[in-house]
């Protein structure tokens, strides 16, 4: 019998154990560019074990509700940044850890204009847009060795609106 997720909205204080969410909220911390552009600055923490920060493109299959969730992962090494590159909204699935075994997932759901950043080690569901076109640039770890931790669950959450 699977247990069931309902999503979440995505608030800065409950992903905060999670990563970061990065938005244009408030007024911006800089004004620049003779005063024409909010800057938002250092809105994630960036971490990269003996490695570099890159920038992929992801073009993701379109998700829909109720999803069957069997797999999260996480990355030891790095940090895993989000940034939509489109104005929709998309699934952000985490969870917590004991001993290795990812505990009590998460759904949540990102407002248009959101971005996230996943802290390195977290548990999370694998990027999961809800809107075509499925395109997000992704800052993560660029460098050698293994930085991905597969876990399938043996029976699959169902996480519904
Ligand atoms: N594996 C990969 O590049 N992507 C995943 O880490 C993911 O979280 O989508
Ligand atoms: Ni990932």
């Amino acid at each position: 019998m699977s247990t069931r997720i309902r999503i979440e909205p995505l608030s800065v204080e409950a992903f905060a154990p999670y990563g970061d969410l990065m938005q244009a909220s408030g007024p911006p911390d800089k004004l620049i560019n003779l005063g024409r552009c909010g800057r938002f600055h250092d809105r994630a923490r960036l971490d990269f074990a003996d490695g570099r920060a890159g920038i992929s493109i992801f073009q993701a299959e379109v998700e829909t509700l109720p999803l069957a969730l069997q797999l999260v992962e996480r990355h030891p090494e790095g940090s895993q940044a989000f940034v939509p590159m489109s104005f929709d909204p998309f699934l952000v699935v985490v969870a917590t850890d004991a001993g290795g075994v990812p505990q009590n997932p998460r759904a949540f759901m990102t407002a248009p204009g959101q971005a996230i950043n996943f802290h390195r080690g977290t548990w999370h569901g694998v990027l999961a847009p809800l809107c075509a076109p499925g395109l997000f640039a992704v800052i993560d770890r660029i460098g050698d060795g293994a930085n991905l931790e597969e876990y399938w669950f043996d029976t699959p959450y169902i996480i519904e609106e």
